[in-house]
């Protein structure tokens, strides 16, 4: 089997990456492009050989890396920076043929984020302080110590940036990382692999595994020398993580699902509701922040939904490289068929398609917006991770919080509202890791960035990401040397 393939003009490494060499596995598996469905290379398959040596790789180069001083990570991880934008057009290539998300956001907007992931973590970690405190004359010192090997398991839908939202701050934290990107989206792991390894990082501290993760999941979850867990995906999933993590403890941070609303009052701005509703069809609806329960006061909701549908029959569906187009593909027929599946069963129960509610050619689903859905029904209820939203109707306040906290998610929530007052009502009384007013998707990696409920366990950004990544020890002396037993 060949070592690379070459995908939109760009060699990539189908190999695993491990202790700052090339390995391959007896196996592969193919991997395909969603605009197509043509096969972009045959990926090493890997098994629990590997998944050993990652972690041997990473534990070896751990006490190295956690003693580097600080400014030289972050030199290093402004290095990787540098090497993802001046490769940002190749990455954005391969990455658009791989999960079939827009070229031009890849460009754009994702790209730059990752490159920005590395600096904004760089940065972070030179400043991470805590003001010293006294307790009785004792000074209480606080410290972020780097944890070990930290295995990071990531999904499909926005590969890369997803991956590094992780990466970055587990390199900067001091730890040694073993990345195992989704197997249906794994060349530009591989990429990021040589970035960092061009930007001077030792070998050993970043360390990517290919491979199944029903095949390889549990030798890395339940791995002894494993200090951290971080994985997004899906609820599921998450469950066999948490299970085969509690043999050794080791600490989790979980980012997974959503089934978010977006709640429409009568005196919002119809038509900034409108271009907020029409935006939670981006990368297909594959989105875990995607409102996909569109909520709207009833005196409005004839409206809202005639200038919906006329927005949204202006989207452009196609091939993701081209720039008119405003969605692409979805990731795998098996995707495909679950999104399917769900419109199917909905509509069976009662619902009805107000656009779209069918497959089109090739691996694309028309965008689609149901009504007549029941609050308990499986479509409302369970993540579609498609173009798919629902829209109910609420008679006042009470009802929409109501409705909006009916779920078992918990990741994010959008308002439109003109009124201030009523913005600061609803907000304190919805059960999300993020709310927004008026606007979407205004991400910021200072913030803390999670779920509650079934949405996740744990928060990312910022120094909630150093807490997760490190073990915070606070060092407590006593005034002169004096022990104080009182
Ligand atoms: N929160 C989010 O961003 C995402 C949510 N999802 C949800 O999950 C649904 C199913 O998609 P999948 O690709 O099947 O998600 P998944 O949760 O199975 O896959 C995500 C990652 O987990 C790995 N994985 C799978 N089984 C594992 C195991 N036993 N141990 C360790 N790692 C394992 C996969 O290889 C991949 O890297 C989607 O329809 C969507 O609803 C999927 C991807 C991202
Ligand atoms: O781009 C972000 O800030 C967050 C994206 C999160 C997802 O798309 C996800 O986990 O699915």
């Amino acid at each position: 089997m060949p070592d690379n393939t070459t995908v939109g003009g760009v060699s990539v490494d189908t190999r695993h990456w491990i202790g700052g060499e090339r390995v391959a596995s007896v196996e592969t598996f193919a991997d395909s492009s969603p605009i197509d469905g043509s096969v972009l290379g045959e990926i090493s398959r890997g098994t629990p050989k590997e998944v050993a040596a990652a972690v041997a790789a990473a534990k070896a180069a751990f006490p190295a890396w956690a003693g580097t001083a600080r400014a030289e990570r972050a030199r290093v991880l402004h290095a990787i920076a540098d090497g993802v934008e001046k490769r940002l057009e190749e990455l954005a290539t391969v990455e658009t043929h791989d999960n079939g998300a827009l070229l031009r956001s890849h460009r754009r907007g994702v790209m730059p984020r990752v490159a920005h992931n590395f600096r904004f973590f760089a940065d972070w970690l030179v400043k991470l302080d805590h003001e010293d405190f006294e307790t009785r004359g004792h000074t209480n010192h606080v410290s972020w110590d780097p944890a070990g090997p930290s295995v990071l398991i990531t999904p499909w839908n926005a590969p890369l940036m997803l991956a590094t939202w992780k990466v970055a701050p587990a390199l900067a934290a001091g730890n040694t990382v073993i990345l195992k990107p989704a197997e249906w989206s794994p060349l530009t792991a591989s990429l990021l692999a040589d970035i960092a390894a061009e930007a001077g990082l030792p070998a050993g501290v970043l360390n990517v595994v290919q491979g199944y993760g029903a095949e390889i999941g549990d030798a890395l979850t339940s791995h002894p020398d494993v200090r951290r867990i971080s994985f997004t995906g899906s609820v599921p999933t998450a469950q066999r993580i948490a299970a085969s993590a509690a043999a050794n403890l080791t600490p989790l941070s979980l980012e997974l699902g959503g089934k978010s609303p977006l709640l429409v009052f009568a005196d919002a701005d119809l038509d900034l509701a409108v271009d907020l509703a029409v935006e939670q069809y981006d990368n297909a609806g594959q989105v875990c922040l995607a409102a996909t329960r569109i909520l709207v006061e009833e005196a409005v909701a004839h409206e809202f939904t005639r200038r919906f549908v006329e927005k949204a029959s202006r989207l452009q569906q196609g091939d993701p490289r081209d720039e008119a187009t405003d969605i692409g593909p979805n990731i795998h027929p098996r995707q495909l068929e679950k999104i399917d599946g769900f419109v199917r069963r909905a509509v069976e129960a009662g619902a009805r398609a107000v656009i779209g509610g069918h497959r089109k050619e090739g691996q694309y689903y028309a965008p689609t917006l149901l009504t007549d859905v029941a609050e308990d029904s499986e479509i409302v209820q369970e993540e579609v991770f498609g173009p798919v939203l629902t829209l109910q109707t609420f008679a006042d306040e009470g009802e929409a919080i109501r409705l909006a906290n009916d779920t078992r998610f918990g990741l994010a929530a959008t308002v439109a509202t003109g009124d201030p007052e009523r913005a600061e009502r609803v907000t304190a009384q919805l059960v999300a890791g993020t709310v927004w007013v008026n606007c979407f998707f205004v991400r910021d990696l200072q913030a803390p960035f999670g779920g509650s409920r079934h949405s996740g366990v744990g928060r990312e950004g910022g120094t909630w990401s150093f807490d997760f990544y490190c073990d915070v020890k606070n060092t407590v002396t006593a005034p002169k040397g004096w022990a104080d037993h009182g």
